[in-house]
């Protein structure tokens, strides 16, 4: 018995290729990727805080009746990051645990107006977070680029924090690649946000806002439409409109699943109803992500297990997610080339007779 939120139930040797299996990760959060050590380490350094100082308490604390409760937690580890050398502490980490799973690559999503709101200086942050960024590539060959996301719920006043912060060439870290939304969906109408991501986007940045999370596929084509979404977070309500499915399938949309999240959340009841295999067979492009790994008591590897539970995969298929994830990231071509070189060299090698 695993203590996973969600167990995959896939044969042990399948786990063993995916161990080892070069990946890509394009959903994940900063702050929500922070290990339960580095979270009870940060808690001890700040009494005040709620959140519990020992890894096992911390199991019970990141369970959520809901999304909003999901959210409050969230913003209780979010209220620990109080230094620059917090940020750099937590990214270095971030990375490591990264390496481990043999990520190659990762687009982070930092929100850096809950930072900047909280007291810590902008230019601080992004030395902190680009000094993480070209340790980690240095010492574990892991290529970290950034997303910059909106907290919808926090209104206009952090979009245009959020848009200065990733426009404005005298603070916009070298490692920005991306502009997105997070947060919670009911309530935040995703067109309001259309200014901000028209100045992103003019300024070179890729725009990959959540959407269909805990909304319905009005969302997603509201970040097609108004926000010119090159992929889409989660998407999870689109199977609700096949209209939906087949334009994010014709114009090659890519969806960034987290499944265990979505379990987590509670916006999918259970594993099994989760519309990804709707997504496959609709000839979406699937790209398999953790979203807040230690607070789902997840990992990225559990969920391409999971994955290859609900898709009926074998290491070919695992090994074509992996490489779904490379194609549609915001890396240079020559990196995409050599992480997918790598991808087919591992996979040949396993099933090698
Ligand atoms: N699955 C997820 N789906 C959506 N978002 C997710 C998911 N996982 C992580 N996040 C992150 O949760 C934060 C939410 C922060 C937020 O709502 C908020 C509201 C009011 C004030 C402030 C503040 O900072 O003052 C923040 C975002 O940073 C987002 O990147
Ligand atoms: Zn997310």
């Amino acid at each position: 018995m695993t203590d996973r939120l969600v167990d995959a139930h896939v044969p042990r040797d399948l786990h063993a290729f995916i161990a080892g299996l070069p990946k890509a990760e394009l959903h994940v959060h900063h702050v929500g990727s922070a290990s339960p050590r580095i979270v009870a380490a940060l808690a001890a350094r700040h009494p005040d805080s709620k959140v519990p100082t020992d890894p096992e308490a911390l199991a019970d604390y990141f369970t959520f009746t809901d999304f909003a409760h999901f959210i409050e937690v969230y913003l209780s580890v979010v209220d620990l990051i109080r230094t620059p050398e917090d940020v750099r502490l937590l990214t270095f980490e971030v990375a490591r645990d990264l390496a481990r799973q043999q990520v190659r690559y990762a687009e982070l999503t930092i929100t850096p107006f809950s930072s900047t709101r909280r007291g810590i200086d902008e230019g601080a942050f992004m030395d902190a977070i680009e000094d993480a960024r070209k340790a980690a590539e240095a010492e574990f060959g892991t290529v970290l680029r950034w997303c910059f996301d909106i907290p919808g719920e926090a209104g206009l006043e952090s979009a245009e924090e959020t848009a200065r912060l990733a426009t404005d060439d005298r603070v916009r870290p070298e490692g920005l690649v991306s502009f997105g939304l997070g947060g919670p969906e009911i309530g935040v109408p995703r067109p309001q946000f259309k200014p901000y991501f028209d100045r992103a986007i003019a300024a070179g940045l890729h725009s990959v806002p959540h959407a269909g999370e805990t909304t319905g596929p009005e969302t997603v084509w509201d970040a097609l439409t108004h926000l010119r979404a090159e992929r889409i977070g989660h998407g999870t309500s689109s199977a609700q409109d096949p209209k939906l499915l087949a334009h994010l399938a014709e114009h090659r949309i890519p969806l960034e699943v987290c499944p265990t999240s979505n379990i987590a959340t509670r916006a999918v009841r259970t594993i099994d109803e989760h519309p990804i295999k709707e997504f496959a067979k609709a000839g979406i492009i699937v790209t398999i992500n953790s979203d807040d790994p230690p607070m789902f008591g997840t990992d990225l590897n559990n969920e391409y297990a999971v994955a290859a539970r609900l898709l009926d995969l074998d290491e070919r298929g695992l090994a074509d997610l992996a490489k779904n994830a490379v194609a549609v990231s915001f890396l240079d071509e020559p990196g995409k080339a050599r992480i997918a070189d790598e991808i087919d060299t591992y996979t040949a090698g396993w099933l090698a007779p």
